[in-house]
């Protein structure tokens, strides 16, 4: 059985996520959707709402799993037995850091990363954006999941802004 990680803060999960993660569970049998737990950083939703939302909105994908997950990627990618990480590379200034994280992946465990080319229509996306444009009241639906654009209306706009 083949399985493949892809991690990510997913804070919010938005659709260049999902394209990816769309992509990946038509080439593997398995794909682990992990969140990463960053004690360090408070995000704006918690990670049990995060992976709510990404059990929500991967619910047709039947060989999709969400988990969370700390510390080394390369032991969350050893507990799930996937051998493989699928990340996205949305434009030339991902692909330094990506780099680097691939290389010492493979030095650590062996697990080899897959880069996939994020699709034209999500190139420009990032879960920080999508929260800095709704906390001002813009429209982000062309760019996150219903759910998704629900919880952050909750969470982020002011009454009467
Ligand atoms: O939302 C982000 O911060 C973020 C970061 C890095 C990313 N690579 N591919 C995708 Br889709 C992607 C999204």
């Amino acid at each position: 059985m083949r399985r493949a990680v892809c991690p990510g803060s997913f804070d919010p999960v938005t659709n260049g996520h999902l394209d990816i993660i769309g992509r990946a569970s038509r080439l593997f049998d398995e794909v682990i959707v992990g969140v990463l737990i960053n004690e360090s950083k408070r995000g704006l939703f918690t990670v049990e709402e995060r992976i709510e939302m990404l059990r929500e909105v991967t619910a047709s994908d039947g060989n999709v799993r969400v988990e969370s997950f700390q510390g080394l990627l390369v032991d969350f990618c050893r507990t799930q037995r996937a051998g493989v990480v699928v990340r996205g590379l949305r434009a030339v200034s991902d692909f330094d850091y990506e780099l680097q994280m691939a290389q010492m992946n493979i030095g650590l465990a062996g697990v080899e990363t897959l880069f996939m080319p994020t699709s034209p229509l999500y190139s420009f996306l990032s879960s920080s954006l999508v929260k800095d444009v709704a906390k001002w009241g813009g429209d982000v639906s062309p760019h996150v999941p219903d759910v998704v654009r629900e919880r952050l209306r909750e969470r982020l706009v002011r009454p009467g802004s």
